[in-house]
């Protein structure tokens, strides 16, 4: 039995909240949707510090990046800054042209699939594809196939040693010393990352020259890169990021922004694949308000409900991340009648919060209508301020910033595959839906799907 599994055990037999005491150190698990409600948006304030590195790349630079937030300041500068970015619909919605370029491209590769006949390997397909999109979104332009696949290559190789990390930072020396192979690897994969970002990054900085900050309102196209470049750092004298550092902060969004979407895209279209009637719904659902042929519109994705309600579904049953970066709280607080100890180590049990009866019937069924109109889940907030339901993307001030971004991401490109293409199983394949915990939840046995064009 796995850990998570465990927990969860642990919080049925004896209620929402978990501690575990190990000499003076206490590690607290919330598992009731009410506590959790209250620890992350009334209380959020009191669970502002995280112990560790702030996002793998950080372990490497002895930099401003490095702190593992203990004054907060790092993480409220950085966070402010990408939110800035992908927060604002206005904003991230005038990256439209890039999500055309992006869906040419996945085009192209299925094209190239069908005529082949071999099946899909769909993570590959659309991993790529996201890449290329988060990509656009860092340095504002579509960089070159080669240098997309080599950038990916380094950071799937770091994710792939994401559970060391926190090995490495809670015990620099022992860590290094016993996983002395594993930390030359890390060690390479960052040089390697280095090779191909800091000239990218000098490229951009060149070109950005003098030119004064853009023009930034609401609806003003803003690349992360250039964010970046003027952010200023007040304690350390107002100076500006190194470029080591954004190499670090493009790195965090890559991570962020891609498993995630790309997890959560494939377990989605693995149930369309098993319920071709709810395939059909979708479909029927896009060609209705976009037609058949006509380029499918931010606006458009807004009037489909039942898409919508598929990918809340998608979310709730198999949110990619099971638990959040780790907090610390500052102060004695107490929550929901639980006394919680200042500089407690403080966790959520994502996935649970999703699958608990008390609050969703059949809970383990995909059913997209439960989002929709006359059903109770029908003005679903994603952000939790209210009532917290479900948390993929966390609650409260440390909400994933990507979280509109990432939504979008899925409703535009599950309506334009699933328009151009029907998508049935491989003969003979039963498509397991056992999970795997890598960095997010993923299959363990990866989507592989035959194509069929709508359109011949
Ligand atoms: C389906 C897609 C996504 C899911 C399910 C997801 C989920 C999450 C979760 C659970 C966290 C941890 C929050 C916490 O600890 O409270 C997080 C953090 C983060 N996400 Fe996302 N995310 C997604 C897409 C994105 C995208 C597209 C981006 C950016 C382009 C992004 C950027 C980030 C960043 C930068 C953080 C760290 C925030 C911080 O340091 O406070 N995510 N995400």
């Amino acid at each position: 039995m796995d850990t998570e599994s465990t927990l969860r055990d642990l919080c049925k037999t004896y209620g929402p909240i978990i501690t575990f005491r190990i000499g003076s150190s206490t590690s607290i698990f919330i598992a009731g949707h009410a506590v959790a409600h209250e620890a992350l948006i009334q209380k959020g304030a009191a669970f502002s510090h995280r112990p560790g590195p702030v996002t793998p790349s950080c372990i490497f630079d002895n930099s401003y990046l490095d702190v593992g937030s203990s004054s907060g300041k790092r993480w409220t500068l950085i966070r402010r800054n990408i939110a800035s970015v992908v927060l604002i619909p206005s904003r991230y919605k005038a990256f439209g042209g890039a999500r055309r370029w992006v869906l040419q491209v996945l085009n192209d590769s299925l094209a190239n699939h069908v005529k082949s006949g071999e099946p899909v390997p769909m993570l590959d397909r659309f991993g790529y594809a996201i890449f290329c999109l988060l990509l656009y979104l860092c340095f504002g332009e579509a960089l070159d196939g080669k240098i997309i696949r080599e950038i990916m290559e380094t950071e799937k190789g770091k994710l792939a040693r994401f559970n060391l990390l926190g090995v490495f930072a809670l015990f620099p020396r022992l860590g290094k010393f016993v996983f002395k192979k594993n930390w030359n690897e890390m060690l390479e994969l960052r040089q390697k990352q280095l090779s191909v970002l800091l000239p990218l990054i000098e490229a951009s900085r060149e070109r950005r020259g003098n030119i004064k900050q853009d023009k930034i309102d609401d609806t003003s196209f803003v690349s992360y890169i250039n964010s970046l470049f003027d952010l200023e750092i007040k304690e350390e004298g107002g100076r500006k990021l190194a470029n080591r550092e954004i190499a670090t902060l493009i790195s965090e969004v890559l991570d962020a922004g891609s498993d995630t979407t790309t997890t959560t895209f494939e377990w989605i279209m693995a149930h369309l694949v098993k319920n071709p009637e709810m395939q059909e719904k979708v479909y029927s659902e896009v060609v209705g308000v976009s037609g058949l042929t006509e380029e499918i519109k931010e606006e458009d994705l807004e009037k489909m409900s039942y898409l919508r309600g598929v990918v809340l579904e998608g979310l709730r049953l198999h949110p990619p991340i099971h638990f959040l970066l780790p907090r610390v709280v500052t102060e004695d607080i107490v929550v929901s009648g639980y006394l919680i100890p200042k500089d407690a180590r403080v966790n959520f049990l994502v996935a649970e919060f999703g699958w608990d009866p008390k609050v969703w019937k059949d809970p383990m069924e995909f059913k997209p209508e439960r989002f929709m109109a006359g059903d109770e889940h029908e003005e679903f907030d994603l952000t939790s301020t209210k009532e917290l339901k479900m948390m993929p993307f966390s609650a409260g001030r440390r909400i994933c910033p990507g979280y509109g971004l990432g939504t979008l991401h899925l409703e535009y490109f599950l309506a334009n595959v699933i328009r151009d293409y029907k998508w049935t199983p491989v003969e003979g394949d039963d498509v397991d839906m056992t999970e795997k915990m890598e960095f997010a939840c993923v299959m363990k046995h990866s989507l592989k799907v035959n194509l069929t064009p709508r359109i011949k």
